[in-house]
């Protein structure tokens, strides 16, 4: 069952990922992250590998392209929130941006 994170549950699933280059929206409870790469292929590469695990977790970001820029934006819509998916999905994107 996917609930909001409770403040404990943010301290350390969320905390990391600021520590690692991710922003909080406190207001819209989401978090945020821009990627640049080398050129567009590259870009474009890491979405359909990040999208494939979106698709198998049922859980989906909202995003934008630009060239080489991936900009991302998580959260739970079901719950209104951010929930522990949004960082499983997150700690993935990093993990294949550093692949
Ligand atoms: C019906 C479907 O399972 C839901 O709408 C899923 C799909 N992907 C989702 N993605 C995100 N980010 N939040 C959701 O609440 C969500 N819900």
């Amino acid at each position: 069952m996917t609930e909001k994170l409770s403040d404990t549950a943010r301290k350390s699933l969320i905390d990391p990922l600021v520590a690692n280059g991710w922003t909080v929206d406190a207001e819209a409870d989401r978090i945020a992250k821009t990627y640049e790469f080398a050129d567009f292929t590259e870009a474009f590469a890491f979405m359909t590998r990040a999208a494939l695990w979106a698709e198998k977790w049922n859980h989906h970001p909202d995003w934008s392209n630009s060239y080489n820029r991936v900009t991302i934006s998580l959260t739970t819509h079901d719950v209104g929130g951010l929930s522990s998916l949004d960082a499983k999905l997150a700690r993935k994107m990093d993990q294949i941006r550093e692949d």
